[in-house]
């Protein structure tokens, strides 16, 4: 039997060397899964075939990126990126806000999955539990849609004020402290997860969290409206769907204005704007860019997921 060999928290330990594990990060890095498995039996019949019986973890990456050079250069060079981030030692907390209906649950699902990532919340439901706990007496805009919230404004802003904006940034403010709440926790329980939904905007987050290196936020954009007002069709569409198309459509202006009052505070706070287009390349420049910056000097690995 080949024994592979990883170290966590330095300590070392050794687990047999699995086919599925190793197929299931090639096809995180994209590779279809039938040709995964195909390439992690070849692998193992090469270990064998060199007589191996231990194998340091590092030592196995580097036979499978040599094998994948020739095989799919294309899927290296993502197999590559998935690694650097795992090799971090600290969780990993991303948060991915954007207007209603740019895409930021779809993302933040498929983003969880190809970082192994099994906890993911959305804004709303931590507004949910807010609801639970403070009356809509105290806290009127809680109980609204972040595009409705200016309709719960008990003192009407001033005219030259654009009343969605203030409402918007009222109702953000306030589910803010649940999202800094569950960032909290997750960094004392050393727990990663994927934060998404309309409530993360640059500016409103506690800086002292959101500073902090393993901790990654970004914003999700269609600039074409048809486009946007599309995607609420197409959600509407599937059959367990209980979120009325109407609503958002007669909506859609003020959804809009929101969509562009929360671009303006990503370019202000230097956070990453990514178009979220097409669903690969929009993953792609998110796994890019936590290489870049939210994962600095590729530490040891806390294999919380695997
Ligand atoms: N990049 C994309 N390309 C095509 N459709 C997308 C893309 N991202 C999201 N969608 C679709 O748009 C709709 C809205 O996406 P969703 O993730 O629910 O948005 P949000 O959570 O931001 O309101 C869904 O039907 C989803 O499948
Ligand atoms: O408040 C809001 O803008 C939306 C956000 O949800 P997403 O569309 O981003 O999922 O919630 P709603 O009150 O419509 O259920």
């Amino acid at each position: 039997m080949i024994m592979v060999q990883g170290e966590v928290s330095g300590k070392k330990y050794t687990e047999p060397f699995s086919k599925g594990v190793l197929a299931r990060s090639l096809t995180r890095a994209e590779m279809d899964p039938n040709k995964a498995y195909t390439f992690a039996s070849m692998i193992e019949a090469h270990l064998k075939k060199k007589k191996v019986d231990l194998i340091t973890i590092d030592e196995l990456v580097e036979v499978v990126s040599r094998h994948l050079k020739e095989e799919d250069p294309e899927v290296v060079e993502k197999y590559m990126l998935w690694r650097r981030i795992r090799q971090c030692k600290e969780p990993l907390i991303i948060l991915i806000g954007g207007a209603s209906g740019v895409g930021t649950s779809s993302i933040a699902f498929e983003v969880a999955n190809r970082l192994g990532i099994r906890n993911m919340i959305s804004t709303d439901m931590i507004r949910e539990v807010m609801r639970k706990i403070v009356s809509r007496e105290l806290l009127p805009s809680i109980y609204e849609s972040s595009y409705t919230a200016y309709q719960s404004l008990r003192i009407p802003p001033p005219p030259e004020l654009d009343e969605v904006l203030i409402g918007f940034r009222d109702h953000v403010d306030s589910v803010s402290i649940g999202v800094e709440a569950v960032i909290e926790r997750a960094l004392t329980e050393g727990i990663s997860i994927v934060i998404e939904g309309v409530h993360i905007v640059p500016g409103f987050i506690r800086e002292d969290l959101v500073n902090k290196e393993n901790v990654a936020m970004f914003v999700l954009t269609v600039s074409d409206e048809n486009i946007h007002k599309g995607r609420f069709y197409s959600r509407c569409r599937q059959m367990w769907a209980r979120r009325p198309l109407k609503r958002y459509i007669s909506y859609f202006w003020a959804i809009r204005r929101i969509h562009r009052y929360i671009e303006s505070q990503a370019k202000k706070h230097n956070v990453p704007v990514i178009e979220n287009i097409d669903v690969v390349t929009t993953i792609d420049s998110i796994i890019k860019s936590l290489t870049k910056t939210s994962v600095k000097g590729g530490r040891e690995v806390a294999e919380e997921t695997e």
